[in-house]
């Protein structure tokens, strides 16, 4: 990792910032007491050539929600940190930053509780059907008790399997296992200490292999990350091995599931629902058959989506970049030393 040295004389060194999403107000104003900065969108047309000019100066970058690769990164000579204000990390290349020792940021643990408050919502809203009975009564079709055809499955008590056991994960575990009693079982990279590492979910949270989560799990749970061994991981045969009438939930990254096989999943079995919230592509194309699925509950990647925790990961993200460009080492540097 190359950091940039400290100032020998001890003032401090103005250097290039570039904010390529928006900050919040005080998050900025820390920023620019110490850096240039430039805020420019390249997502936004009129705002590229901004964003273009200002990264051939950058030495840091600050954002997210924008693929940093490696051409964009080659347009960067002067790079020294980029800080993502996002725990995931697929939206850069590795390899590049790696190479060039140019210091990857992100904003891990700020946001678990929240994501896990909104895959719990999604396992809520597709195991009970809200969406759709809120809908019957917007519509003004609630003419007669709701008939068993419109009946939901119950939560408490069922089990819950959850691909990916990390920070978020287990999160998600201590809402089911603490809050609905509801048996868990994990696969993962590894086993969990849970001794050391989540004491609450001792006796409660199980490494299972992966056939066996599978064919118990009533709501599979997917809170990966997006990696060459993820990507398309969740396919036909993982589908097919699930439990008749199971209910399948991503929280982690869309393109950790192979878009075909769940829909073909959904229509014939052994699927009874899903709740999405990440896509192979986002925004969702209007084309998409998942977007209007009647028994797909689709959201526009919110997980962490409050006033709360996108304040929080701002600040995380700030943090992160001032540092680095203080020589000092991040509060949260991607990989992480213990990796
Ligand atoms: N929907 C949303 O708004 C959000 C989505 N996310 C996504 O959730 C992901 C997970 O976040 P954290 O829990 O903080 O990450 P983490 O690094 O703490 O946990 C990742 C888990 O996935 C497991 N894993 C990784 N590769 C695997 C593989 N090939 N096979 C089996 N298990 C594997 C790891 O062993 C670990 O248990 C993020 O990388 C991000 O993509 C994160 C925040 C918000
Ligand atoms: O942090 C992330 O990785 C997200 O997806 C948005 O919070």
């Amino acid at each position: 990792m190359s950091l940039a040295p400290p100032s020998t004389d001890g003032s401090a060194v103005r250097k290039q910032v570039l904010v390529f999403r928006e900050l919040p107000p005080d998050q900025l104003a820390r920023l620019t007491a110490v850096h240039d900065v430039t805020v420019a969108n390249p997502r936004k047309p009129d705002e590229r050539a901004l964003f273009d000019a200002a990264l051939a100066q950058a030495h840091g970058l600050i954002g997210s929600s924008f693929p940093i690769d490696a051409a964009v990164l080659a347009r960067a000579p002067r790079l020294q940190v980029v800080s993502s204000i996002s725990v995931g990390v697929d939206n850069y290349a590795l390899d590049a930053l790696q190479a060039r020792g140019i210091v990857l940021c992100h904003t891990p643990g700020v946001l678990d509780e929240t994501v896990a408050d909104s895959v719990f919502a999604l396992l809520m809203a597709t195991s009970r059907r809200l969406v759709e009975l809120s809908q019957l009564v917007r519509e003004g079709r609630w003419t007669h008790n709701i008939g068993e055809d419109l009946f939901g499955s119950d939560v408490h008590g069922k089990t819950l399997g959850l691909l990916g056991f990390g920070r978020i994960g287990q999160a998600v575990a201590r809402r089911a296992a603490l809050g609905f009693g509801m048996p868990v079982m994990y696969h993962a990279r590894r086993p969990v200490d849970l001794a050391t590492q989540a004491p609450e979910l001792q006796g409660k949270a199980i490494h299972a292999p992966l056939p066996v989560l599978l064919a118990q799990a009533d709501f599979v749970v997917a809170m990966l990350p997006l990696s060459d061994s993820t990507r398309g991981m969740v396919n036909a045969d993982l589908f097919a091995a699930m439990k008749p009438g199971a209910i399948f939930i991503n929280g982690g990254r869309g393109a950790t599931v192979v878009e075909q096989d769940l829909l073909h999943a959904l229509d014939h079995g052994p699927l009874r629902a899903a709740g999405l919230d990440v896509f192979a592509t986002e925004p969702l194309p209007l084309a998409s058959p998942l977007r209007t699925h009647p028994r797909v509950t689709p959201l526009p990647h919110i997980g962490s989506a409050t006033h709360d925790t996108r304040h929080a990961m701002a600040a995380l993200a700030t943090t992160n970049l001032l540092q680095a460009l203080a020589g000092e080492r991040p509060a949260a540097v991607y990989p992480p030393a213990h990796a």
